[in-house]
């Protein structure tokens, strides 16, 4: 799905490349519950719940601009599958479980909601993990690798897209994204 699909805010986006390769990686053909932690604008979860009209989305987020954007584009696709939670992750709330989770934000709480995510998640379940800052992908890599997770992967995209200067184009970068996965 192209950016401009989504009302955009001020809060920042996982950008089209780096969602196609993040939803790729939660495998969610073969989920029934996927979980948004960090929604942001929600683009990763809202794409989700177009993309699989079955599967029943959550999205968590703290900060309530953002979820008034969510609630806006939900609305504007009118998604029937989708429900944003203003809260702060980890929850003490109980979810039930899920067959996928996307970690997008995290303030501060990165390896709390990790154990969080695998308290949620199903056997087999997938979790996917995205950063900007090399530290905090850094931390999460030393802490799945420490933990019970399987079939971790790492990898580092960097996507271009053309605009034009003059009577020329050039590729203006996004920012170099850590995509980040595993399994329970
Ligand atoms: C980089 S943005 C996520 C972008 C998102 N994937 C998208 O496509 O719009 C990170 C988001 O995580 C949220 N966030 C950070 N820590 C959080 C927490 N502990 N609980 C809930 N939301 C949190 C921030 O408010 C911010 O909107």
């Amino acid at each position: 799905m192209k950016d401009s699909c989504f009302i955009r805010g001020k809060v920042p986006m996982t950008k089209a490349p780096i969602r196609a390769v993040a939803l790729d990686l939660l495998e969610l053909h073969q989920a029934q519950r996927f979980l948004d932690i960090g929604a942001g604008t929600g683009s990763i979860s809202l794409q989700a719940a177009q993309e699989y009209p079955d599967l029943d989305v959550y999205a968590i987020e703290h900060k309530e601009a953002a979820v008034d954007l969510i609630k806006e584009n939900r609305a504007h696709f009118g998604l029937k599958n989708y429900q944003v939670l203003l809260a702060e992750a980890p929850m003490t709330e109980d979810l039930g479980h899920f067959d996928a989770i996307f970690i997008g934000g995290s303030g501060g709480k990165l390896l709390e909601i990790i154990d969080w995510a695998y308290a949620l998640l199903n056997p087999g379940g997938r979790l996917v993990l995205t950063f900007i800052l090399m530290e905090n992908a850094h931390k999460a890599i030393t802490y799945l690798e420490a933990g019970s997770w399987q079939d971790l992967e790492v990898q580092t995209l960097q996507a271009a897209t053309r605009k034009t200067m003059g009577p020329g184009h050039y590729f203006k970068p996004f920012n170099p994204t850590t995509i980040i996965s595993c399994k329970k």
